[in-house]
């Protein structure tokens, strides 16, 4: 038995693509989607969280202050370090700050635009059919 949960979160934030040969090269806005997945095996079996693999709220709790201090209204060239802050850079950057915080997680999935979406994961032959549809190929 495997779960999969996700959490969604939402920012605004400024960025530019200095070495993109169109539109992008220029500073422009957003307003990103992203969504933190966590996978288990296991669901706690008493207590408050009964039932859950991981409460939503303790995923929304370890993104927070992501967004606060580095995402949300923030220019993402400065505020992540990130040179060229692609959304495949940006998935794998809050992966990484999120790896040793949050039990369990599997991937971040960032979409730029509302046609635009990206999905970084360390799993090898990532799986997923996710909830909207948007199909990662491959069988685990
Ligand atoms: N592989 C990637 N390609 C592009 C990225 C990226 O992060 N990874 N980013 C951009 C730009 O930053 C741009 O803001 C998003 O591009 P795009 O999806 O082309 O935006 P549009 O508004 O033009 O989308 P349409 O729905 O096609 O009008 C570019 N490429
Ligand atoms: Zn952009």
């Amino acid at each position: 038995m495997t779960w999969l949960l996700g959490k969604e979160f939402r920012f605004e934030a400024a960025h530019y693509l200095p070495n993109h040969d169109g539109k992008c090269a220029r500073l422009h806005g957003h307003s990103w989607k992203g969504v933190v997945y966590v996978i288990g095996t296991t669901l706690i079996e008493s207590g408050t969280k009964e039932g859950m693999l991981i409460d939503y709220s303790d995923v929304k709790g370890a993104i927070a202050p992501l967004l606060e201090n580095y995402l949300d209204h923030h220019y993402l060239n400065e505020t992540t370090g990130l040179e060229v802050p692609t959304s495949e850079r940006l998935a794998k950057w809050i992966y990484e700050k999120l790896e040793y915080t949050l039990p369990g997680l599997w991937g971040v999935r960032i979409d730029e635009t509302c046609t635009s979406t990206c999905l970084y994961t360390k799993s090898s032959n990532p799986a997923l059919i996710l909830s909207d549809g948007f199909t990662m190929g491959g069988i685990a």
